[in-house]
């Protein structure tokens, strides 16, 4: 069981991003996908969820053996695909605990009631909000409206755990947190992991992996895959940077 892209080459309008793509997530485990500014991650994972601007050129998307290559980004998210963003968006109008609410029942397949709010549901949730190091009260707050950057990636995590999705990826977990919010996040990705999701990283440096131990580890540039292996390729990142990398191509 896996997310996988095979061959995956991607446009934005008349510009190539990707270019044959091949990588692999497997269940319970981390992969770490690194490259430095504009070699194409976020396209990556825009592509992975769907987003219309990023045109499938060539090859495809398997999520556990289905082809969703063709499939709008809502399908992908009821097949178990979850993308926690970089920069999560302000939902004026809407409360954080109606959002975790909606988003439980659409998971639970039960009809959407916006009066009827889960009170066990509510309970959960201000207590793993305190867990993520966010204040309770929160949930009575408009989504990510005023949020610190911080908050609006904690506020996600906590939106990513009731969505349980099977697949998770996370684009720049770490960008926008300080060391404890790096750390409260890192551990929550171990447990992802260790209870059995499928994770992708997607970073250009290498705080996040103080914290979480990756099986496997890809560096991009320029929209292809460069290099592949474990957790060396961090080290080796950090000391000499993606210069080598850049000038190979
Ligand atoms: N609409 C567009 N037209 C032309 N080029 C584009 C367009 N959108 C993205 N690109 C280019 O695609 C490349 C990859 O962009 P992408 O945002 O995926 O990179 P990234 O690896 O996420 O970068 P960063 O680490 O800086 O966030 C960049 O060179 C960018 O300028």
């Amino acid at each position: 069981m896996a997310l996988e892209t095979i061959d995956l080459t991607v446009n934005v309008g008349e510009k190539q991003i990707l270019n044959n793509m091949n990588l692999k997530v497997e269940k319970g485990e981390a992969l770490i996908l690194m490259g430095p500014n504009g070699s194409g991650k976020t396209t990556l994972a825009f592509s992975l969820l769907g987003h219309p601007k990023y045109q499938i050129n060539k090859g495809k998307i398997l999520l556990d053996n289905n082809d969703i290559t063709d499939l709008p980004t809502y399908q992908r998210a009821l097949m178990g695909l979850g993308l926690a963003f970089q920069n999560p968006v302000e939902v004026p109008g809407l409360m954080l605990s109606m959002l975790i609410n909606a988003i439980s029942m659409k998971r639970n397949k039960s009809d959407f009631d916006i009066s009827s709010i889960d009170p066990k549901l509510i309970i959960w949730a201000r207590n793993k909000a305190k867990e993520l190091g966010l204040v309770p009260s929160i949930l009575e707050r408009e989504v990510n409206v005023g949020f610190s950057g911080g908050e609006k990636k904690r506020s996600e995590m906590l939106q990513m755990l009731v969505m349980d999705p099977k697949y998770i990826i996370f684009d720049e977990p770490d960008s926008g947190l300080d060391v404890d919010g790096i750390r409260i996040i890192g551990e929550l990705i171990n447990s992802l992991r260790n209870s059995g999701k499928g994770i992708l990283i997607i970073t250009h440096h290498a705080e996040i992996t103080k914290f979480v131990y990756p099986d496997k580890v890809i560096v991009i540039s320029k929209g292809k895959i460069v290099d592949e292996g474990g957790e060396e390729l961090i080290k080796k990142i950090e000391e000499y940077g993606y210069k080598d990398y850049e000038e190979v191509q």
